[in-house]
């Protein structure tokens, strides 16, 4: 369980999450929505323990992360751009991952993103050298790899093509049918109708609304969940 309490973070003058309280459980997907800008990546950042608030508290399975850092083992994290060490190969980077982290690697998840994602024919080039979307491919393979607990997916499937996007969308369901953790944030609302459970929708640094798809869709009166969505930010809108 990932529990926020109160959590403020500032960048200078700009206050980016105003007070955000949460509790994210285990079995599900909780998809964090917002308009651009509206402190998604900040408060996944925040979970991860990249981000130091400015107040506030996140426990994660009951302990606080303030402090200590080996909760972030058992995290999978799809940035929204990953930044590899560009003269390396692929193969290199996933060897130098393996020495490196050596708890939880998993050669039969590994075998299988490689083959679902057609990995295997990029091992020898290096990561400067691939398109936007075979990084975002090797991306999500480094998150899965070492069989997290958690998964925080920024954006996972921007720039994948359908095949691709279908593969990684039946992982995360297929991860959380075994009970894992999964959050992530997605500006395709159609994706977002297809594996979220829960949505937490932030609006100008705070919790707007929640509740499950359905819950929203239901309490929009509108016919599905982008046209909820595009409700919800209307001026006015009074939920
Ligand atoms: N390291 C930083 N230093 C200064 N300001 C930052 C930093 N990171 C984020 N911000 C600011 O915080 C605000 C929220 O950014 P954030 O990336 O969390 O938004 P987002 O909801 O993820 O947006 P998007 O949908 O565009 O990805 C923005 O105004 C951004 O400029």
């Amino acid at each position: 369980m990932v529990e926020v309490k109160d959590l403020f973070k500032r960048f200078g003058k700009n206050e980016v999450l105003k007070g955000i309280s949460l509790t994210i459980k285990k079995g599900k997907v909780t998809a964090i929505l917002g308009p651009n800008g509206s402190g998604k990546t900040t408060l996944i950042k925040s979970i991860l323990g990249l981000v130091i608030p400015t107040s506030g508290k996140i426990l994660v399975n009951g302990k606080d992360i303030k402090g200590n850092y080996t909760y972030r083992k058992d995290i999978g994290y799809m940035p929204q751009l990953a930044v590899f060490p560009e003269n390396l190969t692929v193969k290199e980077l996933i060897r130098m991952l393996i020495d490196v982290r050596k708890d939880g690697y998993n050669p039969r998840i590994m075998e299988n993103f490689v083959e679902g994602l057609g990995i295997e024919k990029y091992y020898d080039k290096k990561l400067k050298t691939l398109s936007g979307g075979t990084k975002q491919k090797i991306n999500a393979l480094i998150a899965f790899m070492f069989d997290p607990q958690i998964f925080i997916l920024d954006e996972p499937t921007v720039g994948l093509d359908p095949v691709s996007s279908s593969f990684l969308k039946d992982r995360i369901n297929e991860e959380v049918d075994k009970g894992k953790l999964v959050i992530l944030t997605s500006h395709i609302m159609s994706e977002v109708e297809e594996v979220a459970d829960e949505l937490v929708f932030l609006l100008e640094g705070k919790v707007y609304v929640k509740g499950t798809v359905k819950e929203i869709i239901d309490m929009s009166g509108e016919k599905n969940l982008e046209r909820a969505i595009a409700k919800l930010m209307e001026k006015g809108y009074d939920v």
